[in-house]
């Protein structure tokens, strides 16, 4: 038998595990809440699956003599110790590009509620900083939003990559620091040569242009928040967006009344991408167990192909697959395309209710564990006129993800 451990908000597993089962698979499933388990449930586990807010560090693998693979399902690592697993022979993955989906549409949602809040579509192009998957996903939704949109990252450049879907990839950060809006995908890095701690400091949030947006969906300490307080007590004008914070689970609450939205770490949240990442955790545990230590104790192995697939573990959450219609017979305006957008995912609504929370700890982790099923801009779907056939507009479309007749 094998004992799976597990963070309690992870959708789909538990169904997962029992198909396993049924499948005469010999495998257990344990949850904890909160961010980290207790020592007793480490002392029992062998699998141990987490999300971003459980920190993976040498003292909590010395309570856990016989964990051998964990898996987070999630896009960033940062939170586990990766060197201290391969000392100890454990194995590690995570779900790369997961909710990147979800991220790309957050990104559309904040600048369609931003410019629809000025009444004026952002006046210059829009600078994605890391080209990775979520930084591609944020890239489409605002080209298809209409914007132009180029995107800095100087370890791709580095590689001899200078375009990706259509976005021009570079390593001028003065580029960046003139743009109308700024997004940022990057991993947290400390050290190395393009180290991410920081990033935005002081000096280059000083410079950006009046008005500018500047949204931050990767890792809080991307963006310093002294930085931020600086520019708040100057009464710099802009408007940022910030998903995540330095001292999570603690935000930066004297900030919440300068930030134009702020919300609870809840970017890749939508019910796809979580379900997404559980049910890739799975799939990379039943490829590893057939040739691991563990491989006796699990039992009869079940082929990966009989999971279920993502559809039909959606099935159990019918609004976060429910088609969204719209019929327009003459090509939307940017008005018109921001509303779609909010009318799926409205990112005004998160801001609300954390600005209705105490910002405390406790709160910020209760909202994000009780937040609800989201659908993706996918859901969307247009029908019209002959401006539907052009070529643009279907690139615009799909961009979006919308789908369309
Ligand atoms: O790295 C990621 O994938 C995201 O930041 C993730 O959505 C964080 O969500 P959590 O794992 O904390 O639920």
């Amino acid at each position: 038998m094998i004992n799976l451990l597990a963070d309690a908000s992870m959708p789909a597993l538990a169904q997962l595990v029992r198909t396993c089962q049924q499948a005469g698979m010999a495998l257990q499933l344990e949850t904890f809440s909160g961010r980290q388990p207790d020592a007793s449930q480490l002392a029992r586990a062998q699998v141990l699956l987490i999300r971003s807010i459980t920190q993976v560090t040498k003292e909590l693998l010395d309570q856990a003599p016989h964990v051998c693979w964990i898996g987070t399902a999630t896009i960033g690592t940062e939170h586990v110790d990766a060197a201290a697993c391969e000392a100890r022979g454990i194995a590690f993955v995570s779900t790369p590009g997961v909710n990147a989906q979800a991220v790309g549409d957050y990104v559309a949602s904040a600048v369609a509620a931003l410019t629809l809040a000025q009444d004026a579509p952002l006046t210059g192009p829009v600078a994605i900083i890391g080209g990775g998957h979520t930084g591609q996903a944020a890239g489409a939704r605002l080209q298809g939003l209409g914007y132009k949109v180029h995107c800095y990252d100087p370890p791709l450049v580095a590689q001899g990559i200078n375009q990706r879907d259509g976005m021009p990839i570079h390593g001028n950060w003065q580029q960046v620091l003139t743009s109308a809006a700024i997004s940022c995908h990057v991993p947290l890095t400390r050290s190395g040569p393009f180290a991410t701690y920081h990033l935005l400091d002081d000096a280059s949030i000083a410079q950006l242009p009046a008005n500018c947006v500047l949204i931050n969906a990767s890792r809080g300490p991307v963006v310093a928040e002294s930085a931020l307080r600086a520019a708040a007590n100057r009464q710099q004008p802009l408007r940022v967006v910030l998903d995540v914070w330095e001292h999570e689970p603690q935000i930066a609450t004297d900030l919440l009344p300068w930030l134009s939205l702020a919300t609870m770490h809840i970017a890749g949240h939508s019910m796809a991408g979580k379900v997404a990442g559980t049910l890739q955790l799975l799939q990379q545990l039943l490829s590893w167990l057939p040739s691991s230590e563990l491989a006796q104790a699990s039992g009869t192995a079940m082929p990966v192909h009989e999971l279920p697939d993502l559809i039909d573990l959606l099935q159990a959450w019918p609004t976060s697959v429910q088609p969204q219609l719209w019929q327009a017979n003459e090509a939307p305006d940017w008005r018109t395309l921001a509303s779609w957008v909010l009318a799926i995912y409205d990112i005004r609504q998160d801001d609300l209710a954390l600005r209705q929370q105490p910002a405390k700890p406790a709160a910020f982790d209760q909202l994000r564990r009780g937040y609800a099923h989201r659908p993706e801009l996918s859901v969307g779907q247009v029908q019209g006129g002959s401006w539907l056939a052009t070529e643009e507009w279907r690139k615009r479309l799909k961009q979006l993800t919308f789908q369309f007749k």
